[in-house]
């Protein structure tokens, strides 16, 4: 059997992060990869930085790969479609993570015959830990797409979707690492103004976010009933809970969110927030 070249347009913090996972699981063969980045000489770089190979150009990256993921930012990406579509033929499979631009808008230049497939990842894929959402157009098969979420959940949750929940998804966990990064930062705070060093109060506030996830997810239990399960009658939890309810933290949460959503329907649109 052949085995399938994959190519990676751009590894920065996101598309870098899904090539390391995949690298790390074992689930890519570096022989099989190649890299294009802005120059052939940052080419040559990361591919020595991830051990791939470096292609000497996008276009060859796209003549010699099957699969091919585009990383670039979504205010690059427009302009280096001509050049995918030159090289670009209907036996390939592109996946594009980029926000904002949609399926319609690929096939603009790409073709209505181009396989195409948009992903919605988030950065834990570097550590085995991603959720990304599948979206495709209506040339990619079944097989196929079940192919690359079997490829991505290598690497942690991934599940297809309908394009339209994208922005949804970029709210929900795409974008909410930063966010949770945030939290942590109040949290590591907290224990350092209590006496903590720094290092152990990050330690200690990620631990608990990462053990209270795990939790989610392995317990099938509302969160009202997971939130009273720490708050001991009479004890800490009850004061810190009361706290934020006054002041509306999983609202605020929520409403981030929101604003993450609300620009990411408009970045589709076209519209300039
Ligand atoms: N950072 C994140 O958490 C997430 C990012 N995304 C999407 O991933 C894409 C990349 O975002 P980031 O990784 O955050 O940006 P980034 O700026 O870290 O990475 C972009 C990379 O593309 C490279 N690049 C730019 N022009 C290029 C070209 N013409 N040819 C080859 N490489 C080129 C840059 O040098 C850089 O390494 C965006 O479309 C974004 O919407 C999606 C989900 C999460
Ligand atoms: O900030 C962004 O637009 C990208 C998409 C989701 C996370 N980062």
């Amino acid at each position: 059997m052949v085995r399938m070249k994959y190519g990676f347009i751009g590894v920065g913090n996101m598309g870098g992060a899904i090539l390391r996972g995949l690298l790390h699981a074992g689930a890519l063969n570096p022989e099989d990869v190649m890299v294009a980045g802005r120059t052939p000489e940052r080419s040559a770089e990361q591919a020595q930085d991830f051990g791939v190979r470096a292609a000497g150009s996008r276009a060859a990256l796209i003549a010699s790969c099957d699969v091919i993921f585009v990383g670039v930012e979504p205010g690059t990406f427009p302009e280096i479609l001509p050049e995918i579509a030159e090289n670009f033929t209907q036996d390939k499979l592109l996946i594009s993570m980029a926000a904002g631009i949609t399926l319609d808008r690929i096939e603009e230049t790409l073709g209505t015959d181009a396989k195409l497939i948009r992903i919605m990842p988030n950065t834990p894929a570097g550590v085995g830990e991603i959720m990304v959402s599948v979206s495709r157009n209506g040339n990619v098969s079944d097989a196929e797409v079940q192919s690359i979420v079997n490829l991505l959940s290598s690497i942690g949750k991934a599940g297809e979707v309908p394009e339209e929940l994208i922005h949804a998804v970029i709210g929900v966990s795409g974008s909410s690492p930063a966010y949770t990064y945030m939290y942590i930062q109040g949290l590591a705070e907290a224990g350092e103004k209590a006496g903590m060093s720094a290092s152990d109060a990050r330690m200690f506030a990620a631990q608990a976010v990462l053990g209270a996830a795990k939790l989610v997810l392995s317990a099938d239990r509302e969160l009202e009933e997971m939130i009273d399960s720490v708050c001991t009658p009479g004890g800490t939890t009850c004061e810190a809970v009361n706290f934020l309810r006054e002041h509306g933290f999983r609202e605020i949460v929520r409403d981030g969110a929101a604003a993450a959503i609300r620009k990411s329907e408009a970045m589709s649109g076209g519209e300039k927030d």
